[in-house]
């Protein structure tokens, strides 16, 4: 228990997903009045991965509750990289769609960097081609990855302090912990809202002795790994804030499958002042963000 006698704030990504989405709903129906059409997502879908099925099932849902018409384009396992740019391309050149996502991962044969480059940069609303990481390394308006975005609105909306905080991430992912260390460091001077905290990237190659020295002064930790039980609760400083990015699937005494985020979240939640759940945290968040991305991708091809 900590030292005021309290556990720590939930964050609810669930609510804060549904209060961005019932905001998003009305603004693009009036949108979608005023222009006589709605926003367009297309989702390309490769092979039949069953967590990427149901991802790509969630983001479906949550563009037809927002009134953004979505399709999912599916393709076989065994598609060739030509072939799969060959329909990135196709979907870049139609007029009608504002939004284009290549659900990740791909199969091995094929270059997940050519397939993200391949995406024109001004409908890639997951912000992974190449031109999209260059202008948010240097804190230029663009396409931010939405499981960033995500992080970013939780701390928001939880009205967490970032400038001059330290903050404390784990996992250097292209997608996740990369982008988020330079969002979070961003300098307001430029283009990008300036969330000028200092910045400590965590990795594999961080000793244990050595990670647990950051995230113990830590205002804010965030954990992208996939390492179960890597963020324990002598490992974090009393009130801080605890934002759990991981997603993995373990198995249960009884058999069955049960969700589980980075954090040792029962002991964890007696020392930190916030922490987010899993489920229930960071992922119903990013999907409400890809929304957001779409919309913004549909208002500047109207403003082009
Ligand atoms: N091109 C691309 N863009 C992505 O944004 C992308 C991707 N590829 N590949 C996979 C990851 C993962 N991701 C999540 C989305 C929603 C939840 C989500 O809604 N999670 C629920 C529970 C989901 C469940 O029950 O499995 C929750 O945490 O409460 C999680 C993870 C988007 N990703």
């Amino acid at each position: 228990m900590s030292a005021n006698g309290q556990s720590a704030l939930l964050i609810d990504g669930k609510k804060i997903a549904e209060d961005i989405q019932n905001k998003l709903r009305d603004d693009i129906k009036t949108w979608s009045e005023l222009h006589k059409r709605k926003p367009t997502l297309v989702a390309v879908l490769v092979g039949e991965d069953p967590a990427s099925c149901k991802y790509i099932e969630k983001k479906m849902q949550a563009a037809e509750y927002v009134g953004i018409d979505s399709r999912t384009e599916k393709l076989h396992e065994s598609v060739t990289e030509d072939e799969l740019i060959t329909k990135v391309v196709e979907l870049n050149k139609d007029e009608s769609v504002d939004g284009i996502l290549v659900q990740l991962p791909v199969p091995q044969h094929i270059s997940e960097r050519n397939v993200c480059n391949a995406v024109d940069p001004t409908k890639d609303v997951d912000g992974f081609h190449i031109m999209n990481v260059g202008k948010l390394s240097l804190n230029m308006m663009t396409f931010v990855p939405c499981t960033v975005l995500a992080v970013i609105e939780l701390l928001a909306r939880t009205g967490i302090e970032t400038f001059g905080k330290n903050v404390v991430i784990c996992g250097r992912s292209k997608n996740i912990g990369l982008p988020l260390s330079m969002l979070l460091h961003s300098d307001a001077r430029y283009e990008l809202p300036g969330h000028e905290a200092t910045v400590t990237l965590c990795h594999r190659h961080t000793p244990p002795e050595q990670l647990k020295v950051f995230t113990k002064t830590a205002d804010i930790i965030i954990s992208a790994t996939g390492v179960v039980g890597l963020i324990k609760a002598d490992m974090v400083k009393e009130g801080a804030c605890v934002i759990d990015v991981g997603i993995n699937r373990i198995k249960t005494q009884e058999g069955k499958v049960k969700l589980v985020g980075d954090v040792d979240f029962s002991a964890v939640r007696e020392v930190a002042g916030h922490i987010t759940p899993v489920p229930g945290g960071v992922g119903p968040v990013t999907v409400a963000m890809l929304m957001k991305n779409t919309f913004q991708a549909a208002m500047d091809r109207l403003k082009q």
